[in-house]
């Protein structure tokens, strides 16, 4: 299953090869590689080819045997991901026939993620692309940071741990990329980084910054309970592994806390005002994600459409909405009118108004698609392939 890297780099003279290691292969982590695949010939026409020497989850690491020369197939990553989607864990692809790759227990991940960061963060170079949920891969990537590895992101968790880990995280800015943590595939910190770098100065950000806080309150004002709609937000995946991240407002909070730390505010998440759509006895503590969804959720249905039709009775519409200026950064839910820009928010879209000195009266605005895992893997791919000039040709 292991393929010679000789076997595709002939595709084109020279070849800039893009060593990578996913972490997290679920909803985006598998979309990712399925874009890297079906990206192969478009990539190899610009001369690049993004080399997958590994994927772990939370229980095993997959890594290709005879790394650096080797990776792990098309095949191999297919394979993968069909496991991963019918409920299997990694582990299972031994079973399949391994060819070309070894299976690494969960206590050896973290030293063997170390090994490869060291042997060749320095040398070709390395991508640790982060597609977990998890809270604990912050430390891990500050360590493969200072080996010399580039860190991509669609977990938000590492840039919204305590300000001294974000901002060692932050000091390697031109190996890290994280684009999709703001709104999936939409162009948001690119464009506040373009903004900063030309030396605007940004006054307020505010906007709708959940795909599923809006695909709830839009279809929630077509007559839907809430309990039906998070269900179909998390089929549709939009929602976060457990979808009380998104209806506590923590979802969004974080996001909110990469764009005002973004602008140089020196904030943590307990600075940061939300509203949580549930009631506390509802929480992970005291509930199972089933529960909650089940037997929780629907005793909140009849109140949540009281305040969507008494909000519609004066045209008004509610959204849950981010503000960030130079005092506060809040979020929760407004009334809006149902025909300014964010009460018209339909689906899962995103929408980001930025104030600054060049745009002081009108706004600069962002809108579209903000979740779902094909826009998301699409923007970590992106980010990737954005790291290409930190990589080395090979004939
Ligand atoms: N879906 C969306 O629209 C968007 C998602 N994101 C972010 O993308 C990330 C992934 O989301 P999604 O794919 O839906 O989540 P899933 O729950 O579907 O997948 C998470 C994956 O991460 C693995 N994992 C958990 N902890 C670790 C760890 N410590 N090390 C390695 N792997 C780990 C899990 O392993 P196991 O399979 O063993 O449980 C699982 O495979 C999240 O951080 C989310 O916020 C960002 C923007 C938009
Ligand atoms: N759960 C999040 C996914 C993207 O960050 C959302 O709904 O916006």
């Amino acid at each position: 299953m292991g393929d010679e890297p000789g076997k595709r780099a002939k595709m084109s003279k020279r070849m800039k090869i893009i060593p990578l290691l996913i972490m997290g292969c679920g909803g985006v982590g598998r979309q990712l590689i399925h874009h890297i695949v079906n990206t192969r010939e478009l990539h190899a026409s610009q001369g690049i080819h993004l080399r997958v020497l590994g994927v772990c989850d939370t229980q095993s690491l997959l890594m290709a045997t005879n790394v650096p020369e080797a990776e792990l197939s098309d095949e191999c990553l297919k394979n993968i991901c069909h496991l991963k989607s019918s409920g299997s864990p990694l582990s299972s692809l031994d079973s399949i026939g391994n060819d070309g790759f070894q299976v690494f227990a969960v206590h050896e991940i973290v030293i063997r993620l170390l090994d490869i960061a060291s042997s060749l963060g320095q040398s070709t170079g390395l991508a640790f692309v982060d597609c977990s949920a998890s809270d604990q891969t912050v430390e891990l990537l500050n360590k493969v940071l200072d080996l010399g590895c580039c860190v991509v992101l669609a977990n938000k968790k590492p840039l919204t741990a305590k300000i001294e880990l974000y901002e060692k995280i932050v000091s390697n800015r031109r190996r890290l990329r994280y684009e999709s943590t703001v709104g999936a595939g939409l162009p948001v910190i690119s464009t506040l980084n373009r903004l900063i770098a030309s030396g605007d100065t940004i006054q307020c950000i505010t906007g709708a910054l959940s795909g599923t806080l809006g695909y709830v309150m839009s279809e929630l004002q077509g007559g839907h309970p809430l309990s039906e709609v998070v269900q179909a937000a998390k089929i549709l995946g939009y929602t976060e592994p457990d979808p009380r991240d998104d209806l506590s407002g923590m979802d969004v909070a974080r996001k909110a806390l990469i764009l005002a730390r973004l602008l140089g505010r020196q904030i943590n998440l307990e600075n940061v005002e939300v509203e949580s759509l549930y009631p506390s006895e509802m929480g992970p503590d005291d509930m199972s994600v089933e529960d909650f969804l089940n037997k929780g959720l629907p005793t909140l249905d009849e109140a949540m459409e009281e305040r969507i039709k008494n909000a519609a009775s004066n045209d008004n519409a509610v959204r849950y909405v981010c503000t960030i200026d130079n005092s506060r950064c809040k979020v929760g839910l407004l009334e809006l009118p149902e025909n300014s820009p964010i009460g018209q928010l339909k689906g899962s879209d995103n929408l980001v108004e930025v104030y600054s000195r060049c745009y002081k009266a009108l706004p600069l605005v962002i809108q579209g698609a903000g979740a779902g895992n094909d826009t998301t893997a699409a923007g970590v791919l992106a980010d990737i392939v954005d790291l290409q000039d930190l990589f080395h040709s090979h004939d």
